[in-house]
């Protein structure tokens, strides 16, 4: 294999570099093409002493293999003098590798306060001061690469260690945030868990394992974590003896307690197998706080049961199965939701209405209405008020999509008004890759008329595979497949939605995190914050609505959509329109990534609007 991956032009600091893992470390970055400091203070694997000579013959192998290389007799605790080094040998520090340790082993019973800190001295603050004195020059160049090195002690435990192993750890918390931070400005962070015959291993494993433990077998994954191609950031290894594997932590489904009630230790007792058990296929790897945080997040819905809730049917078994039929008999609370102009105008607005659309925007037009998508608002609270985790397997709101919204207008919405909604479970699909399930809300007015029907169906990403049924029943226009004519499409609107769209939409009553908050759309695996389906669905309705309805807001009798791709806010979405009888056929694609993101969509319209089929231009 052709030693491709070099080091020319760049500068390595070694600690503890005398011998072991960080001679060999140093002789390899000396040759391919990397200049080194070399440092050891030349003590005793138990930190006693010092001499110039361990790294004085590290520093003459490299130069006479042809390589650049320097001394450096500080201790690591005087970190900068060591950078000063380099940057007075070379110009520059590219990669710092934290090696130098000491061992103080003895049983926790018999340790010392000396012993202890000493530990902590040398592996902690010395990483510390060594890296913090190149960080900046690093920042500045936005090039740097980190190792620090732990081991398996710190992971695992170990005899006699106490005071090495938490070090150790330390270690692993430490190159984990410095991941974090350094990674806008190209800085990887790695911590390796080595195993190789050196000073310090010399104590604790017999001779015959030791031969095999080669430094030059840890120095390889050193090497390629160090590259500047490498983007392996924030990861721990464990290495040694030809092996090499990565690490991750591993957390149980857990058990979620309500959080309105007083926690007991019998309950923890009652739960101990369910909180314990790595097998029940609800384990997960989180990999960030972020990310271990979800399961908090999700038991924040976790509110006890009233008596009349208790007296429910359990919709979820003990071992993941919905009874559908059972969620379909769930009654909700109601949600009432009072409006003005005002709450017209900011969706009109959310949905990217413009200054100059006076009859969306202005409520002295003569001509102001509400898009007729509008009928989604009323209901939301009422839908996101539901339980869902009571009646969803493994519910995890920051995997939630809006998969497919319906609505249908039975009576035009006034200006002004005061409507109640009301949930109910209309269907629960297992899809194998999610669970897809759908809410219908009825809104009505306050003579009790009815006003308007939406069915919210959700798409929960990773909640599948529970046994449910695939199929849903035919509910007409809400399950209507749309597919579309095979001609070009007979009106196309074009429209670019804002950068900050999806701050504003929210406004309107959808406060969903996964829209604004970049941590938490990290958390579902975006990249930023998404644009809410019924952002979309709504500028997708206003082109409808201004191509089709004459402004006559009493003109859609239903509309259907299903959100096919997600939406980031800025794109532009493109709808493109096809007249077949009643019904207006459409797509919306995302231009920039040739993205069809709303499919399988209808308006069917009534009144005025159904006559003339041509669209306004
Ligand atoms: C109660 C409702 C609450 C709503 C509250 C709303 C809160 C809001 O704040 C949340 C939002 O607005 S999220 C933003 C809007 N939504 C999106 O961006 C989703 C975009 N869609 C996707 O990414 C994929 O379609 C995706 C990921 C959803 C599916 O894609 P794939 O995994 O590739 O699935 P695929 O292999 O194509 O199909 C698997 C089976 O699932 C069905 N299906 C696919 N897309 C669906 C969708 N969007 N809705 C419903 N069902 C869908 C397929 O038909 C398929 O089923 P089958 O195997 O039976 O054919």
């Amino acid at each position: 294999m052709a030693d491709n991956l070099r080091f020319d032009g760049r500068v390595v600091v070694v600690t503890g570099a005398g011998g072991g893992l960080g001679k060999s470390h140093s002789l390899f970055f000396g040759s391919r093409g990397a200049s080194v400091v070399v440092n050891d203070l030349g003590g005793s694997h138990t930190g006693e002493g010092a001499s110039s000579r361990a790294a004085d013959l590290v520093v003459d192998e490299i130069r006479a293999a042809g390589g650049k290389a320097v001394a450096n007799y500080d201790s690591v605790l005087d970190g900068d003098k060591i950078i000063e080094t380099a940057m007075k040998a070379f110009g520059r520090v590219d990669i710092v590798i934290n090696n130098a340790g000491i061992l103080k082993d003895v049983s926790f019973a018999r340790m010392t306060d000396q012993q202890w800190d000493a530990i902590f001295s040398v592996h902690v603050d010395g990483a510390y001061k060594v890296t913090k004195a190149a960080w900046p020059i690093f920042r500045k160049q936005k090039f740097g690469r980190v190792i620090n090195t732990t081991s398996a002690a710190g992971i695992y435990g170990n005899f006699g260690q106490a005071n090495y192993s938490a070090a150790k750890l330390a270690l692993v918390g430490f190159t984990r945030t410095l991941a974090l931070e350094g990674k806008k400005d190209n800085i990887h962070c790695n911590v390796i868990a080595p195993i190789a015959a050196s000073r310090m291993t010399e104590t604790v494993l017999p001779p015959d394992m030791l031969a095999s433990l080669k430094p030059d077998m840890v120095t390889p994954l050193v090497a390629y974590l160090c590259h500047e191609e490498t983007t392996e950031n924030g990861s721990l290894f464990e290495v040694g003896a030809g092996y090499v594997g990565k690490l991750r932590w591993e957390r149980t489904g857990g058990h979620g307690f309500p959080i309105d009630q007083k926690l007991l230790p019998e309950q923890i007792a009652e739960k101990w197998d369910k909180i314990t058990d790595f097998e029940d296929g609800r384990a997960t790897h989180p990999d960030s706080t972020t990310e271990s945080m979800e399961s908090i997040i999700s038991n924040f819905e976790n509110i006890s049961k009233s008596d009349t809730e208790a007296a429910r049917p359990n919709v979820i078994s003990e071992d993941g199965k919905v009874n559908v039929e059972a969620a379909k008999a769930l009654t909700f609370p109601s949600e009432s939701f009072s409006y003005t102009e005002r709450d017209v105008i900011l969706y009109n607005l959310g949905i990217g209405a413009k200054r100059t659309d006076l009859h969306l925007v202005y409520e002295n037009s003569e001509a102001f209405t509400a898009v007729p998508t509008f009928g989604v608002i009323p209901s939301f609270a009422a839908m996101n008020g539901v339980p869902f985790g009571e009646i969803l397997p493994s519910f995890n709101p920051m995997m939630l999509l809006h998969g497919e919204q319906y609505l249908e207008i039975i009576r035009p919405f006034p200006a002004n008004a005061k409507l109640t909604s009301t949930p109910y479970v209309v269907d629960i699909l297992d899809k194998g890759k999610g669970c897809v399930a759908t809410i219908g809300v009825k809104t009505t007015d306050e003579e009790g008329n009815d006003i308007c029907v939406n069915e919210f169906t959700m798409f929960i990403r990773g909640a599948g595979n529970f046994g449910g049924k695939k199929e849903g029943i035919d509910r007409g226009a809400a399950t209507a497949a749309n597919n579309l004519p095979n001609r070009k499409p007979d009106h196309v609107v074009t429209e670019k939605t804002g950068e900050d769209q999806a701050a504003l939409y929210r406004l309107s009553g959808d406060w969903n995190p996964l829209h604004i908050d970049p941590e938490m759309a990290a958390v579902g695996g975006f990249e930023i914050p998404i644009l809410h389906g019924l952002c979309s669905f709504g500028i997708a309705g206003k082109h409808i609505f201004n191509a089709y309805c004459n402004n006559d807001p009493n003109s859609f009798k239903n509309i259907k959509v299903r959100f096919a791709k997600t939406v980031n806010p800025g794109e532009t979405l493109e709808t493109s329109m096809w007249r077949e009888g009643d019904k207006v056929l459409f797509q919306v694609r995302a231009i920039e990534r040739d993205a069809i993101v709303i499919s399988n969509a209808a308006v069917e319209l009534q009144g005025e609007a159904s006559k003339s089929s041509k669209p306004k231009l």
